[in-house]
Formats: structure tokens, sequence, C-alpha cells
């Protein structure tokens, strides 16, 4: 068993606000990411894959092919949009890095399971001191 790693990069905005709380509130609890004026991430994803190497190809997984996937089911989504307003996998999400892990898996785990190989990791790196990894449930 290998692991083999994919890195994507997107720029989006977002906010972190709950709309039933005050403005102070949310700026309590959020800080300056609570701003309703938006802010946005150059956020760096990575996806890790896992599987036995093919006796062939050499592969676990080709990665031009788990390239397309990411960019198919998650970067032409999230890309230059609102995480919040443009993304409908994000509606009632809270957009933290966190929840952007946890929905990138949700939409990466199938494909990438039809190529033979599994999904790992879904990594999120949204500022340079900032990054959150999922692992599944
Ligand atoms: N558990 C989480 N905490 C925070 C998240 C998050 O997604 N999950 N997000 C933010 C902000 O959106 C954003 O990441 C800014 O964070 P911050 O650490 O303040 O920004 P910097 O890395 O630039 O750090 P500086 O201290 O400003 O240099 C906040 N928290
Ligand atoms: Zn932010």
């Amino acid at each position: 068993m290998i692991r083999i790693t994919r890195r994507e990069r997107f720029s989006a905005a977002h906010r972190l606000a709950k709309d039933e709380w005050s403005l102070e509130k949310n700026y309590t609890v959020f800080g300056k990411c609570a701003n309703p004026n938006w802010h946005g991430h150059n956020y760096i994803l990575h996806v890790t894959v896992e599987g036995e190497v093919d006796m062939e190809t050499g592969y676990v997984i080709d990665l031009s092919e788990l390239g397309k996937i990411v960019k198919e089911k998650v970067i032409q989504h999230v890309d230059h949009k609102n995480l919040n307003l443009d993304v409908p996998f994000f509606k009632g999400v809270m957009t933290s890095a966190e929840n952007i892990a946890i929905k990138f898996w949700e939409q990466l785990e199938q494909p990438i399971s039809e190529t033979g190989a599994r999904l790992h990791c879904v990594k999120i790196q949204e500022t340079e001191n900032n990054y959150v990894e999922y692992f599944g449930k």
C-alpha cells in the first residue's frame, strides 16, 4: 500500500458568520472573518489517495486522472467564487476550513473509489499558518 498526493489551488471569498446572530456576536466569535464585506483566501488543497501499486503501470492512480477528478468535482465549483453564496454544496454550511475539507471529501470519495484507489486525506491550507486535514468519518 502506498499513498500519493495531488495539489490544486483555488482562490475564493467567504465569511464566517451566523445570520441569526448580531454583528457584534459574530465578531466576538469569528473575529475578522465575520466582516460583512467578505474576504478571501488563496487556498491550497492536497488530495491524498492510497492503494496498491499496479504491476504494469507502476501507478496507484494516474495523477493526471486524479487532477481531472479534483478539478471537475471541486475546483471548478469553488475557484473565484464566493463559497457562502455561489457553491451549492456549501449551502447552509459554515465555510470554516474544517467544513471545506469535509465537503470536499464528500465530493471526491466516490469518484476516486471508481478508479480503484481510496481517498485517504483532504488537506486544506487556508493561510500560511492554518491548515486542516480530514480523513473521513
Ligand atoms: N477552527 C478554525 N478557526 C479559524 C478558521 C477556520 O476555518 N477554522 N478560519 C479563520 C479565518 O477564516 C482565517 O483563516 C484567518 O485566520 P487567522 O489565523 O486569523 O489568519 P492568519 O493565518 O493570516 O493569521 P494572523 O494571525 O492574522 O497572521 C480563523 N479561525
Ligand atoms: Zn477566511
